[in-house]
């Protein structure tokens, strides 16, 4: 063919994609509605992993993704994923794993979609400002638990590959969602099923793409890397029954004296982990780390003043990336067994178990971090010489995932990014866990990008969490045009 014929065909081709998305663009934007409101009936089910109780609307909510994207023509399953072991030796049905597929064109890149639609607890007395799952819509921001984390994000995937459907456009890649319930949890069951389905479902799955993380500040952001989890129950148990601490109190060694004694010793107030071991397994910063950190634009005061507080643990803001998103931390959750409730009542509880996790890091092991902990507080515990019972166990051992942002996944995410807000992308990590991330690398071997859409401020796990209109809106279209980016992959990157 002759150049002005090859020069022509390509405008051509590219003056036919700007028209594509320009024509998808319109119709999200004109869809807008009918988004907010699905959004507002998957934030009305309390999908609760971690609350017994709420399983029925657990299995409620899976039911109710696997209908929607039935509904849109997919090949879609509920794969039965077992049973969950409870702390009581009890069991309990797992939620099903909703995999889907739209398309199965061999000539085209195969990506999958993960995310998740299970909650962290919340409760109007908990400070909300709304009813958390009665979605709220003030000055564009959706208040609603589970908005940001991950309804919205897996919403706008859907409405993504919906878009396109509804225009008579041909994906430009196959697309397969895997939605589960547990990630919350710790993604119980998910390994097992990934490990099972390696050859079958996943066999064709050419990229993972997660969005199930938040910007880092008002730029839009790619993520290359996650923290992992080891999360800890240590219980501590002593007279049979509770007892009147004015009766008992002074003759009896008491459970929560020795529980928060322990506590005391795992990190020191300037955030220092006291645990033998676990510093010297964290891989060091290179200057080629902290440069990039340096780089990033990040505004210390601002992060300072969303948060609330007067002081943080670091004034600069490598210091505060870094022990953010690349150093391990312990955080105590809470006392199971103690009084909580508002007024006063003077007992001493017979048992109990208080929660705690430490965010693992490269080139930390979950299973070493397992024995550095309980083999550390029992022998804090020994010196104590109680005559009650110390339990440790470890319910959550979740790897850190760590990406190669050279990878061209990344590439057409900074173009999608371009084309959509106009904004070079942040590249960012995240302090927080997606379980499953270091499974999709080390059992199948995928590359992954994890391309956020959530806000700075959404308040994830927190009270008034919320997804601005803004970011779920646009980020359906950022949807649209990755995958447009990534069909133009060559077809040998891995
Ligand atoms: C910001 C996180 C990666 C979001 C994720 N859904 C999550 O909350 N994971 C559990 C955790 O405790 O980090």
């Amino acid at each position: 063919m002759h150049l002005p014929a090859v020069l022509s065909l390509l405008l051509v081709v590219s003056t036919v994609q700007a028209f594509q998305y320009t024509e998808l663009a319109q119709f999200i934007d004109s869809h807008q509605e009918e988004y907010v409101e699905t959004l507002r009936d998957w934030v009305a089910i309390e999908s609760d992993s971690s609350n017994v109780m709420r399983r029925n609307d657990l299995h409620r909510m899976m039911e109710l993704v696997a209908q929607k994207l039935r509904l849109m023509g997919g090949t879609v399953e509920l794969v039965d994923i077992g049973e969950q072991e409870l702390p009581d030796g009890q069991t309990l049905l797992l939620p099903k794993v909703v995999t889907a597929q739209f398309g199965t064109d061999v000539n085209k890149h195969t990506v999958c979609v993960y995310g998740h639609v299970d909650v962290q607890p919340a409760k109007l007395e908990d400070g909300w400002a709304t009813d958390p799952y009665n979605l709220t819509d003030i000055n564009g921001h959706l208040y609603g638990r589970g908005a940001s984390d991950n309804k919205a994000p897996v919403l706008a995937w859907i409405h993504a590959v919906g878009a396109y459907q509804a225009l008579n456009m041909e994906l430009p890649v196959n697309v397969k969602f895997v939605i589960e319930g547990m990630e919350e949890t710790g993604s119980n069951g998910l390994d097992a099923m990934i490990l099972a389905q390696r050859d079958t479902f996943f066999s064709d799955v050419d990229y993972i793409i997660i969005s199930d993380c938040g910007w880092l500040s008002r730029r839009p952001a790619l993520t290359y890397g996650t923290r992992g989890n080891c999360y800890f129950f240590a219980e501590v148990e002593g007279p049979k029954q509770d007892l009147h601490s004015g009766v008992y109190g002074g003759t009896v060694i008491e459970p929560m004296t020795d529980l928060i004694g322990i506590l005391d010793t795992l990190i020191s107030p300037s955030g220092k982990i006291l645990i033998p071991g676990i510093r010297e397994a964290v891989a060091p910063l290179s200057d080629e780390e902290w440069k990039r950190y340096q780089d990033i634009q990040f505004d210390v005061e601002d992060y300072k003043n969303k948060i609330g507080v007067s002081q943080l643990m670091y004034s600069n803001k490598v210091d505060l990336l870094a022990h953010r998103w690349r150093y391990p931390t312990v955080t105590i959750h809470g006392i199971e067994g103690a009084f909580s409730d508002p007024g006063t009542k003077t007992v001493i509880p017979a048992k109990v178990t208080a929660k705690f996790s430490i965010r693992q890091v490269p080139d930390m092991d979950p299973a070493m971090v397992k024995k550095q902990v309980t083999d550390y507080l029992h022998s804090v515990f020994a010196k104590r010489k109680s005559p009650n019972k110390l339990k440790v166990t470890m319910v959550i051992g979740a790897k850190p995932w760590l990406a190669d942002t050279q990878h061209p996944l990344y590439e057409a995410g900074k173009i999608a990014i371009k084309r959509v807000f106009d904004m070079d992308a942040d590249l960012i990590r995240e302090g927080g866990t997606i379980p499953i991330a270091r499974t999709f690398q080390d059992v199948l071997g995928k590359s992954i990008i994890m391309m956020p859409i959530g806000g700075f401020d959404d308040g994830m796990h927190s009270q008034n969490e919320k997804m601005s209109r803004y970011n779920y809106i646009e980020g359906t279209k950022l949807f649209i045009s990755y995958l447009n980016e990534v069909s133009q992959i060559q077809k040998t990157s891995v």
